[in-house]
């Protein structure tokens, strides 16, 4: 597949200017572009940062000028919504936190895990803001905020696409839970097509969440495609009210590229979001 003829895609020699917009991209999208490619591609087309990488490329990346935007600890199945994964969760975030310090990386990202059988709402909401509660003093310590991301539950046609049973698929109910931790460290990773699939109304709910908003995700909808004509988001809107706002973290494509040359893709993405 490729882009349909009205859509505008950027020549080879395309560099983002970033002056409004930090830029930044989910490697696992790009699977299994090798990272030898992507890398300096990433560099060349003017993305100021990269995530979703094991850490062993960080040195590649920093040759190449590109910061790391996220650190990840724990996965998003299995997480504090069950005690029993507290002690884990601690570590891999502590450790995740060590790093991000290490490679100056603003943020690490955090889940609530799958709903589990017996652990009801309210309980389940409270076992959440406990942990983060036990963890935030540590994030404050390095600096480092710790983003809760929500995710949608309705789309079940692929494993990434969407992720039935999560517990934090309402951002409102995310938004509320960030609010009980009240740290100016534990912040919302706003996914712009989590969003729009389960509460929409993505523009208002931006702004209003923005006091609270620490990392930013695109993506098209439906589809997790490109941010392009095939989907019903628009993002020239989107991206203006990012920029207008003051939000200073990274918009970071999380898109699955449906395109044959998945960097010419890429490449429009950012173009699109270079404003
Ligand atoms: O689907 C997503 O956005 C995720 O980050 C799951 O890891």
């Amino acid at each position: 597949a490729g882009p349909s003829t009205e859509t505008k895609v950027p020549a080879e020699d395309f560099k983002a200017t970033g002056r409004n917009i930090k830029q930044s991209v989910m490697a696992w999208c790009f699977n299994p572009m090798p990272m030898e490619t992507f890398i300096p591609a990433c560099a060349k087309m003017g993305l100021q940062a990269m995530e979703g990488l094991d850490v062993n490329w960080y040195p590649l990346m920093k040759e190449h000028g590109l910061k790391v935007s996220l650190c990840s600890g724990h996965g998003f199945k299995d997480g504090p919504v069950n005690p029993d994964n507290h002690a884990m969760c601690t570590e891999k975030l502590k450790g995740a936190i060590d790093t991000a310090v290490k490679w100056n990386c603003p943020s690490v990202i955090t889940f609530t895990g799958m709903s589990e059988k017996g652990i009801g709402f309210e309980q389940g909401t409270k076992n959440c803001v406990d942990f983060w509660k036990s963890v935030i003093p540590y994030a404050e310590e390095n600096n480092v905020q710790l983003v809760l991301e929500h995710l949608n539950s309705r789309d079940d046609s692929h494993p990434m696409k969407g992720h039935p049973g999560y517990f934090g698929d309402d951002v409102d109910h995310c938004l509320d839970m960030i609010k009980q931790v009240d740290s100016p460290k534990m912040k919302l990773l706003f996914d712009f097509y989590h969003v729009q699939v389960m509460n929409g109304d993505v523009i208002r709910r931006f702004r209003q969440s923005l006091p609270y908003i620490g990392h930013i995700h695109t993506a098209g909808n439906p589809g997790r495609g490109e941010l392009d004509e095939t989907q019903e988001m628009n993002y020239t809107a989107i991206i203006k009210a990012v920029a207008e706002s003051d939000y200073d973290g990274y918009v970071v494509q999380e898109y699955i590229p449906t395109w044959d040359d998945k960097l010419a893709s890429l490449r429009h993405g950012v173009a699109l979001c270079d404003v």
